[in-house]
């Protein structure tokens, strides 16, 4: 997707923003055009915005453009979160985590009384899992959970190449929280609640990248329009 397209998605996803709202910052390129632009609101004057970033990385851009910060410790509610994704089906359940960020991701969502996805309209598939389920692992006993994802993943009806996930420098890519990334290769995910499910008994697996019930609004943009899609969106895919 065009840079510009995202950062279409991404205006479109400042509408939301009233001001004195606690607003949750997703990760990756087409949250950071969020970030971005709802800096420049700040200093155009929507006033009393504090942001909870989902990232290191968020953290330092919205720091740098002056944006507001606190924690969820601070603020365990948030009024919105305004997020990426990797892919989103009608039901808007994502898989995300493409960027590594999905641990603290899913926490900020969770905590929001309203989420926003921002993402390319040819990030909406009909079945998930074309896109490699990132899972976010302790780095401990790393072999045994590998093995019982693969199990217990098989049972759930997934199969494919399970591979840890590498850095630019060579060595397992570290999330912000310190542990390794497992990318599942299934193909397809046909029952993405009884995969959830089945992986969340694995006692190394952290969190994964299934993102179900979460999204309220998914606003999806396409050179020739925006489109804004609520849970029960029934249009093409
Ligand atoms: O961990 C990363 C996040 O889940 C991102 O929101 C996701 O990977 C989408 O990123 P992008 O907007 O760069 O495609």
């Amino acid at each position: 997707m065009s840079d510009e397209l995202k950062r279409q998605a991404a205006a479109k996803a400042v509408e939301f923003v009233e001001a004195g709202m606690r607003v949750g910052l997703g990760t990756g390129s087409t949250a950071a055009h969020f970030v971005d632009l709802l800096a420049a609101r700040v200093r155009e004057g929507l006033s009393d915005i504090v942001g909870v970033p989902t990232s290191e990385a968020t953290r330092a851009q919205a720091e740098k453009l002056g944006i507001k910060l606190a924690t969820l410790d601070e603020f365990p509610v948030l009024d919105l979160t305004v997020d990426g994704a990797d892919e989103i089906d009608a039901e808007l359940r994502m898989i995300k985590g493409g960027g590594g960020a999905l641990l603290r991701e899913k926490i900020v969502a969770t905590a929001s009384e309203q989420v926003v996805i921002i993402a390319d309209k040819s990030k909406l598939v009909e079945t998930l899992g074309a896109f490699p389920l990132p899972l976010e692992i302790v780095p401990f006993g790393l072999g045994a959970t590998r093995n019982l994802v693969e199990l217990l993943a098989a049972d759930a009806g997934c199969e494919g190449e399970i591979s840890l996930r590498m850095g630019a420098d060579g060595k397992p890519f570290m999330t912000d929280s310190g542990n390794v990334i497992l990318d599942c290769a299934f193909g397809r995910i046909e029952d993405p609640e009884g995969l959830d499910d089945a992986l969340k008994l694995v006692p190394g697996v952290v969190e994964t990248g299934l993102f179900l019930g979460i999204a309220d609004v998914a606003i999806l943009s396409a050179a020739d329009g925006i489109e804004v899609l609520e849970t029960d969106y029934s249009g093409e895919i």
